[in-house]
């Protein structure tokens, strides 16, 4: 008999059973046209009315009456602990603690998008937003293990080193860092091939936002561990929240749009430091970098057909383009691996560094680069990029709407069981 506590044995196998059956379910309840019980109206409590001011986000507001449970006292805390804070935590943390907080407390985003001159509360509304479906239970977490972090690095961490090379507090997922006129956003889920979850996807929409607006003038994207990352992480399939499957499709396809607007509109240099394979949309962006730096043991992978899914990212403008139709094909129909070098030669990639040398060759290039004026660099990209923006932004919308279609389609559906069950080897 297997252990009871082997990685594929019974209680694993149970827990994997529950996941796929509840997929079946929610997508069953999808094709009868059903409703889960818990979407049915309940006791709504009365929305809290927006914070007005981008000074204290959070901090201002009572606790709803929707957050209850278990972590009650801990939120209750976070919100006391924020006002004790040293140190000014930034307005790009204070965004993330409102719209936790506003998640946590009322659930998605449920007002109407302020005009564009209504910059704080436009900014607060897409901070909210791009939380996209997020529990409110993960949300209150996020919130106390935010503020728990703040805390712990105006205590300690961050005294004593230069402002340049401070790690930037707020994030989990991935880690920022600034130096020497380089803003560095790495993936850091290693264990999990950087598989991007829906905080990871929210917390790169704050890193970029944070990185256009900081001193440096280059930003890199790269990855922790052997792989840059593997996609989006396939467990987003399975978080369904009680107002149903489509209601996850709406929000997870607001999200990706937010996601990959963020690079149509990054306004400085960007380059992506490729350490490793890349599968799914973190191929499909870098169509959307100034620079790809990839080790010879990376490999570009879009299996969009075999998950039942389409391009995003804008790569059905931007493959066809850079590589021309027939190769564009290969990848995203066919979901023909490149290796590193295939992926040089077709224009994807920059550069193929030698694995043993990539990281110090890469640095040293970028630090390099990093010393050249700023406003020059920037202005040029604008003048590259500016011509397609609202194209690329036309395009990404149209990506997204069909994905939010895709997802709730039986070879999605079944595509994602498969990944499950195999995991489980049920
Ligand atoms: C209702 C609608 C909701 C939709 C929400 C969508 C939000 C926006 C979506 C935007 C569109 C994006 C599309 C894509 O990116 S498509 C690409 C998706 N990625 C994949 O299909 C890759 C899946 N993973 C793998 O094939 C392999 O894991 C991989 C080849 C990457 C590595 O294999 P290897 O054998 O070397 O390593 P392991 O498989 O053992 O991996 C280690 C652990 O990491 C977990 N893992 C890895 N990648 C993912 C992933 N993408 N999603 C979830 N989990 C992942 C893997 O399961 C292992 O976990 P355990 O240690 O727990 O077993």
């Amino acid at each position: 008999m297997p252990p009871q506590n082997s990685a594929h044995g019974p209680p694993f196998r149970v827990a994997m059973a529950g996941v796929v059956g509840r997929l079946i379910r929610c997508w069953c309840r999808r094709a009868v046209g059903g409703r889960s019980r818990s979407a049915l109206p309940s006791g709504h409590p009365a929305l809290h009315p927006g914070c007005c001011s981008l000074k204290v986000p959070a901090l201002q507001l009572h606790v709803s009456k929707t957050a209850m449970g278990a972590s009650q006292k801990d939120f209750e805390n976070a919100m006391n602990q924020v006002k004790l804070l040293k140190e000014d935590p930034g307005n790009e943390v204070k965004l993330k603690l409102y719209a936790l907080y506003k998640q946590a407390t009322e659930g998605p985003c449920n007002t109407p998008k302020p005009g564009v001159f209504d910059l704080i509360n436009k900014a607060k509304w897409e901070a909210w937003n791009a939380l996209g479906s997020l529990p409110k239970e993960t949300a209150r977490q996020n919130y106390v293990d935010l503020v728990s972090g703040l805390s712990s690095s105006s205590d300690s961490s961050s005294q004593g080193k230069p402002e340049a090379e401070r790690k930037q507090a707020g994030y989990e997922t991935v880690v920022m860092t600034s130096e020497e006129g380089i803003t560095k956003i790495m993936l850091n889920r290693p264990a999990k091939k950087n598989a991007l979850t829906e905080q990871m996807y929210q917390e790169i929409i704050l890193a970029l936002e944070a990185a256009s607006k900081d001193d440096s003038a280059i930003t890199v994207l790269t990855g922790n561990g052997d792989y840059y990352s593997s996609g989006n992480d396939l467990t987003n399939f399975t978080n369904i929240p009680p107002e149903g499957v489509e209601a996850k499709a709406k929000n997870s396809a607001i999200l990706l749009r937010n996601f990959v607007g963020s690079f149509i509109d990054f306004p400085k240099p960007l380059v992506a430091v490729v350490n490793g394979p890349a599968v799914g949309i973190s191929v499909t962006v870098l169509g959307l970098f100034d620079l790809v730096y990839a080790t010879d043991r990376a490999t570009f992978h879009t299996p969009f057909s075999h998950l039942g899914q389409t391009p995003e990212g804008c790569s059905s403008y931007t493959f066809p383009k850079i590589m021309g139709p027939a190769k564009a094909a290969e990848m995203l129909i066919f979901g023909k691996k490149l290796t590193a070098g295939e992926a040089c030669a077709q224009g994807l990639v920059t550069e193929v560094f030698p694995d043993s040398s990539f990281q110090k060759e890469v640095w040293t290039r970028l630090k390099a680069y990093s010393k050249l004026p700023q406003n020059a660099m920037r202005i040029s990209k604008q003048i590259i990029r500016s011509q397609e923006k609202e194209k690329l932004h036309a395009i990404n919308a149209k990506e997204s709407s069909i994905l939010q279609e895709r997802w709730l389609s039986s070879e999605c559906m079944n595509a994602i069981m498969n990944f499950f069950s195999q995991k489980a080897k049920l």
